[in-house]
């Protein structure tokens, strides 16, 4: 079973799905790193170098690759949800979970990061909002469920993932 996370920059997906890959005695992938190891770079740098464009193309490759690969929990980055082929083929082949967060509480998060492209801006917290504003209707289209990410800690959440498919009879449930 193929596990995706979607959701804006640190909405927890490569957190939440490191334990929740753990907890599922699943193999963990982040879409972010098979890029990094494919560019031989920080993908920082290769927005830098090369342009959106061009990270947007590999991202959409290794995104194809990896709903291939079998049973797994993935974390894809914050963008993959903006090319529709990508979102077709995530909602076709996983069981997509969308991490919700408001964009406050990811600047909360994400204030002192200097690896997020995209937030190395001067007002970071007006791009989170409009990234929200242009995604969050994709991520919903994108999605199979909604988890609320505001208060949880990382572990509640990932309780709160498992339960949310248990009850929707894609996960056994727990003896
Ligand atoms: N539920 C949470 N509560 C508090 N901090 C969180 C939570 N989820 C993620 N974080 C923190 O936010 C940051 C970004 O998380 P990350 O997993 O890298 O997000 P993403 O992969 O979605 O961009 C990390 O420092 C992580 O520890
Ligand atoms: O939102 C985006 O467009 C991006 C998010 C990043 O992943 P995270 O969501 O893990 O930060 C990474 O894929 C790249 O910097 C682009
Ligand atoms: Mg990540």
């Amino acid at each position: 079973m193929l596990i995706v996370l979607v959701g804006l920059p640190g909405s927890g997906k490569s957190t939440v799905g490191r334990q929740l890959a753990r907890r599922l005695g699943l193999p963990f992938r982040d879409s972010d790193h098979d890029i990094e190891a494919r560019i031989g770079c920080s993908i920082r740098e290769f927005f830098e170098r090369e342009g959106e464009a061009a990270f947007r193309d590999i991202e959409q490759e290794v995104i194809r690759e990896l709903t291939q690969v079998g049973p797994c929990v993935l974390a894809t980055g914050g963008g993959a949800v903006l090319r529709p082929a990508n979102r077709e083929q995530l909602r076709r082949t996983g069981c997509v979970v969308y991490l919700r967060s408001a964009p406050e509480e990811l600047f909360r998060r994400l204030r002192h990061d200097s690896q997020r492209p995209l937030l190395q801006v001067a007002d970071p917290l007006q791009r989170l909002r409009a990234l929200y504003e242009e995604r969050d209707p994709l991520y919903r289209e994108t999605c199979h469920y909604v988890i609320e990410t505001g208060r949880p800690s990382v572990s509640t959440l990932v309780n709160m993932v498992m339960m949310q498919l248990e009850l929707a009879g894609v996960l056994q449930p727990r003896p």
